[in-house]
C-alpha cells in the first residue's frame, strides 16, 4: 500500500510513503504519517496566511491578471465598492485631464498592473502614453489587449464610459482605437530601485507632463520612508508645474487577489499629505470615499477605511 502526502510549495514536494518499504512497525509508521499530515496542514495554512510582497508578484499563480480583472477590477470584494472604485477612477481621470490644468505630450502611469484604464482617458490629451508595470504577466496582459488578442481582457464597458463622458459623437470603438495608437511603451518598473524605469526609455520623451498612479504605492512601499522615496522619484519624472494624479487607500493593511493576500502600507491622510509636501507637491484637489467598516468582514478582500484620489502640482 502507498500513501501519498502532498506538501505545499512552501514546505516541499510530494512525499510518497509506503508502509512496507518504510521498514517501520505499523504503529510507528502510522504515527509518522499523522505527523506528516499535521505538518502539511500547518504549511498549507501558513502559505495561505503569508502576506505577499515584492517578487511574489512575479508569479501568475499568485497575482493572476485574469483573476484581478475578472473580480471586477479593482473591487476588493466590498459591497458597493466595485462601482465606486472603477466609476470614480474613470470620472476622476476624465475630470482632472479635461480641466485643462495640465498640458503637454507625455503621460506616465506607474504601475498600471494589467489595466489600461488610465490610457483610455489620457489618450485624448497626450500624444505619448507610457504604461509601466512590475510583474511580467501584467505587462503581457496589456500587450495582449494592444494586439487585439482573442483572450485579452474586454475593456469595452470602460471605453464606453469614457466615450459617454467625452460626448461629441465619441464611441467606445474610437476611444479604444485612439488608446492603442497613443500607448508608446509598456515597460518594466520597480519603484524600489534608484532608477525605477529605464532611463533610455524615458529620455526618448523628456520630462513628463502628468504622472498617474493608482493603488500601487501602498503595494510597493514596505515602510513610510519607502513611500516618501517613491513620491520623490515620481516628482523627478515631472516637469515643474506638471501634475501628479494619485489614487490610493487610507489605512489599508492588505488586499487579496484570488485568495492570495498582498501587503499594503497602512497610512492615514495626514501622513500622505505630509509626504506629498515633503516631495515638493501642492495638493489642489482631494477626493475621499469612505467605506462602512461594518461591510469589512474576515472574508473581505481588503481592509481600507477610505479610497482617495488626489490632484497635486509639482512646485
Ligand atoms: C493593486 S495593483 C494596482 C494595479 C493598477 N495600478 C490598478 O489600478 O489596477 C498593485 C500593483 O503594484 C505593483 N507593484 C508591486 N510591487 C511593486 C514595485 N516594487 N514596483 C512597482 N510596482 C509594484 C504590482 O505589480 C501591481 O500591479
Amino acid at each position: 500500500m502507498s500513501i501519498f502526502i502532498i506538501q505545499s510549495a512552501e514546505c516541499g514536494a510530494w512525499l510518497p510513503v509506503d508502509a512496507k518499504r518504510s521498514g517501520l512497525p505499523s504503529g510507528e509508521f502510522f504515527s509518522s504519517v499523522a505527523k506528516s499530515v499535521k505538518k502539511f496542514l500547518f504549511c498549507g495554512m501558513a502559505a495561505a496566511d503569508k502576506v505577499l510582497f515584492g517578487r511574489d508578484y512575479f508569479s501568475d499563480d499568485v497575482f493572476d491578471p485574469k483573476t484581478y480583472l475578472d473580480a471586477g477590477w479593482p473591487g476588493c470584494g466590498l459591497e458597493g465598492a466595485v462601482p465606486l472604485f472603477d466609476e470614480r477612477m474613470i470620472q476622476f481621470l476624465h475630470k482632472a485631464l479635461a480641466s485643462g490644468r495640465f498640458h503637454g505630450d507625455n503621460f506616465l502611469d506607474v504601475c498600471s498592473g494589467p489595466s489600461i484604464h488610465s490610457a483610455l482617458s489620457a489618450s485624448k490629451y497626450f500624444r505619448n502614453v507610457l504604461l509601466t508595470e512590475y510583474a511580467p504577466q501584467n505587462r503581457a496582459a496589456i500587450e495582449a489587449w494592444l494586439a487585439n488578442a482573442a483572450d485579452a481582457h474586454d475593456w469595452s464597458s470602460f471605453s464606453k464610459s469614457v466615450a459617454d463622458l467625452e460626448g461629441k459623437g465619441m464611441t467606445s470603438h474610437l476611444v479604444e482605437q485612439r488608446t492603442r495608437e497613443a500607448i508608446r511603451e509598456v515597460v518594466f518598473c520597480d519603484l524600489n530601485q534608484d532608477e525605477p524605469i529605464d532611463q533610455k526609455v524615458l529620455s526618448k520623451y523628456g520630462a513628463m507632463d502628468v504622472v498617474y498612479s493608482s493603488l500601487t504605492l501602498e503595494a510597493a512601499a514596505e515602510t513610510s520612508a519607502d513611500y516618501s522615496r517613491i513620491l520623490a522619484k515620481l516628482a523627478n519624472y515631472l516637469r515643474q508645474g506638471g501634475g501628479l494624479l494619485l489614487c490610493g487607500t487610507y489605512n489599508q493593511s492588505f488586499y487579496s487577489v484570488g485568495g492570495h493576500k498582498f501587503h499594503s502600507l497602512s497610512q492615514d491622510e495626514a501622513t500622505i499629505r505630509r509626504q506629498l509636501d515633503g516631495a515638493g507637491f501642492s495638493v489642489v484637489e482631494h477626493l475621499a470615499y469612505s467605506f462602512d467598516p461594518n461591510t469589512i468582514t474576515a472574508e473581505s478582500a481588503c481592509d481600507l477605511s477610505k479610497y482617495f484620489c488626489i490632484v497635486a502640482v509639482k512646485n
